[in-house]
Parts: structure tokens; C-alpha cells; sequence
């Protein structure tokens, strides 16, 4: 079967080669595939030789003079001294902490940025950069070259790369990741939610809150993604 559409009285090729012209063509979704693929081509491409590396994720709003942006570029500092690269969104918060401490540490300093309407642009401490249009694109990009991840204080962008990971282990799509929680007290009211009425209502089992370490300390946090001797893998009930 042939895809696409004819319009009338022009060739595909016509249009191609057609400078001026009509585009709307280009943003019908047959195309937009094209450009979803070369998102994942460039960056299979850019990250295949990456390395150990961690996610740190959090808050693209925590200013510079917060201690958590301290705390994270502490983070940053100590996963580049450990070899690892650094993966973070690229973007501000506590994701610029991260990266300026990677980067200042001599490390690799992963930014997977995103198009937004409000549009900021890579942070400077970003050396090995992408950008992508689709979040999927850059999500995929996350699980599949990050062995572990910080996850600091944050909102909706936050929550949904922790619970993309935790989604990952506790399906087996992945062996296991270390998830680190740090702020014991950000992390606390979601902690006893999941306790008190996601264990309790049996919509998650007992070892999945097994998966995460919770702590308020760096030097712990960096512990848990780098050596982590025993990777938990929830059992799903049968
Ligand atoms: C000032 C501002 C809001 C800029 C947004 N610029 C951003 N640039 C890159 N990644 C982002 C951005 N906003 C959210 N994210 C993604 O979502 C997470 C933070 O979202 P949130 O602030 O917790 O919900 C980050 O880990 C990052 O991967």
C-alpha cells in the first residue's frame, strides 16, 4: 500500500525541490517520524560511548543560592570524581548544579536538553550536549545510558523521570536501577502516601519501596549509585 497523500496537480518531488512553497506537508505525522527516528539516531550516536554514568534529576527552579543547588552540585562533583558521567535535563535548578559540578570536577557533563515554549537553553556547564523536541525521545535516553539516578527535590518533570525509573524496575524492563531520594523531608509525605495508601490499597507491593534510598547525606547518595553491591528487583506478585 502507498502512503501519503497526492495534492493536487504537484509531485512529491516537485515539492522537494519547490524552495518557496507550501510546508505544511512537513508536519503531518508520517513525516514527524522521520524526525522522531533522527532523535534517537542522534542520540544512540552522541551517548554510545558514554560510560558509567548516573542521572540527576530535580527542580529546573531551585536558584542558585539554594543549599539543595549546593547539595546537587556537590552530587555532580563527587559522581565525576567516582568516573561517572553525569546525565541531567540540561536545563536550570538543580540540573545546572549537577552539571557545573561535573564539569568543574573535570567530568563528563551530560545535558539531554528539551524544546520548550519557554525556551532556556542548555546550561553553561554542559560539554557533551543534545537537543530534543520529544520528551519520549529524551526519556529513552535517560534509562538507557544512566545506570542509577539522584532524584533531588522537583515537581511534574521530577516525579515523572523518578517514577519512569521506579516503573522500569519494578516491571524488569530493566535489571535495577539504584534510585537515590535526597531530602528526607521533601521526600517524606510522598513516601508515607505510597505506604500508607498505594501499599495498603495493593496497587504496590512491600519490596518495591524497597527500591530507593532515601538520604540527606552526598557522600551516601553517591555510595548508593556507584557501588550499589545489591540491586534490589522487587518480585511482582504472582
Ligand atoms: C525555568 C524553567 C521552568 C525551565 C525549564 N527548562 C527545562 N529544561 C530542561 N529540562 C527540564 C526543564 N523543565 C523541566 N525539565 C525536566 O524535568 C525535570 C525538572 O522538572 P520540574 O522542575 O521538577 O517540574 C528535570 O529533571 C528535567 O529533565
Amino acid at each position: 500500500m502507498r502512503g501519503g497523500t497526492q495534492r493536487q496537480g504537484t509531485t512529491t518531488d516537485q515539492r522537494l525541490l519547490e524552495s518557496r512553497g507550501p510546508t505544511d506537508w512537513v508536519h503531518t505525522d508520517p513525516w514527524r517520524v522521520l524526525r522522531i527516528q533522527a532523535e534517537f539516531v542522534d542520540g544512540f550516536g552522541t551517548l554510545a560511548e558514554l560510560g558509567p554514568a548516573t542521572g540527576v534529576f530535580g527542580s529546573a527552579r531551585t536558584p542558585a543560592d539554594h543549599p539543595l543547588y549546593a547539595a546537587a552540585e556537590q552530587v555532580g562533583a563527587r559522581l565525576a570524581a567516582a568516573g561517572q558521567a553525569v546525565i541531567t535535563g540540561g536545563g536550570p535548578g538543580i540540573m545546572e548544579a549537577a552539571n557545573k559540578g561535573a564539569a568543574e570536577a573535570g567530568g563528563i557533563s551530560v545535558g539531554l536538553g528539551i524544546e520548550l515554549p519557554f525556551e532556556t537553553g542548555l546550561n553553561p556547564y554542559v560539554n557533551l550536549g543534545i537537543n530534543f523536541r520529544y520528551f519520549f525521545a529524551r526519556k529513552t535516553m535517560f534509562v538507557k545510558y544512566a545506570q542509577g539516578f539522584v532524584v533531588l527535590p522537583g515537581g511534574f518533570g521530577t516525579l515523572d523521570e523518578l517514577f519512569e525509573a521506579l516503573t522500569l524496575v519494578q516491571t524488569r524492563k530493566v535489571t535495577s536501577f539504584p534510585v537515590v531520594l535526597f531530602g528526607s523531608s521533601y521526600w517524606s509525605g510522598l513516601l508515607g502516601w505510597l505506604r500508607e495508601t498505594a501499599l495498603t490499597h495493593g496497587a504496590i507491593s512491600e519490596p518495591d519501596l524497597e527500591m530507593f534510598t532515601v538520604t540527606d547525606d552526598v557522600d551516601e547518595a553517591v555510595a548508593a549509585v556507584v557501588a550499589d553491591p545489591e540491586p534490589v528487583t522487587p518480585e511482582r506478585p504472582e
